[in-house]
């Protein structure tokens, strides 16, 4: 951990136990940020999907062969609790970020402030905001995929439970795969409660291998809601073409 680190964690409240998370992060690619937000704070991110203006575009993902189930991307200017986080979870993550790509021998170093990456994404056409908010119901589900929007990826992004599990849903977990060079996929299933988030790699992480640090492909999804309704915020620091 890095002196930045530190700083945030003391500034911030919500991102109390970094360290842990770098941990997590660096061994399985993906790691927890539990009670990221509030139930206040979930409920208001869910009562803005009947606010139209607060949206650039609506998927039904069934029409696409993503999936089952609907998702809005935010439009700009971000509402405030979205905006704050992505500004937030950027500086805790670019130094993660940057330290994965010297390991795996990528060029590409991420600066430190969202707004410099944006402006990085803006300049090469990459213009549209890709926060979104997803909705599932019963028989929904959302397949294996990867958020690439452009020549510009950050290679984490960050997903908030915004529904209670086996209170508002049941099922409906979000589900990782990893494709190891030459090897079988093993998938995971992230444990999450309503206000947690989850941090996961967008498309391929650093594992240590016997012969030297090689990148591992990752996937993430959402197995069948069963019951109930099932609403999650999606944070991703690449805007899209
Ligand atoms: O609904 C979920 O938990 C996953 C959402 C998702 O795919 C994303 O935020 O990129
Ligand atoms: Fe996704």
């Amino acid at each position: 951990m890095d002196t930045l680190d530190l700083c945030i964690m003391r500034d911030n409240p919500r991102l109390a136990d970094t360290p842990r998370l770098m941990r997590e992060l660096d061994a399985q690619g993906w790691g927890l940020l539990p009670g990221l937000i509030s139930a206040e704070d979930c409920a208001d991110l869910k009562n803005l999907w009947a606010a139209d203006p607060a949206f650039r575009s609506h998927i039904h993902m069934a029409r696409h062969g993503f999936g089952k189930g609907e998702y809005k991307y935010f439009t700009y200017p971000l509402p405030p609790l979205i905006s704050t986080l992505r500004h937030e979870l950027y500086e805790m993550l670019a130094p993660v970020a940057n330290r994965w790509n010297a390991y795996m021998d990528i060029a590409t170093r991420y600066p430190l402030r969202l707004d410099e990456f944006l402006a990085r994404c803006h300049d090469a056409g990459q213009g549209r905001p890709t926060p979104l908010l997803l909705r599932y119901h019963d028989g929904d589900y959302n397949c294996l995929h990867q958020d690439l929007y452009g020549e510009h990826v950050f290679p984490l992004q960050v997903v908030v439970l915004l529904s209670e599990p086996d209170e508002d849903f049941t099922g409906g977990e979000l589900v990782l795969t990893e494709q190891r060079p030459r090897m079988q996929s093993r998938a995971e299933v992230v444990p999450l409660h309503r206000g947690d988030g989850a941090v996961i790699a967008v498309h391929h992480r650093p594992v240590r291998g016997a012969r030297g640090p090689y990148r591992v492909t990752m996937r993430h999804g959402v197995s069948p809601i069963r019951s109930g309704e099932r609403f999650a915020a999606g944070i991703i620091f690449h805007d899209a073409a």
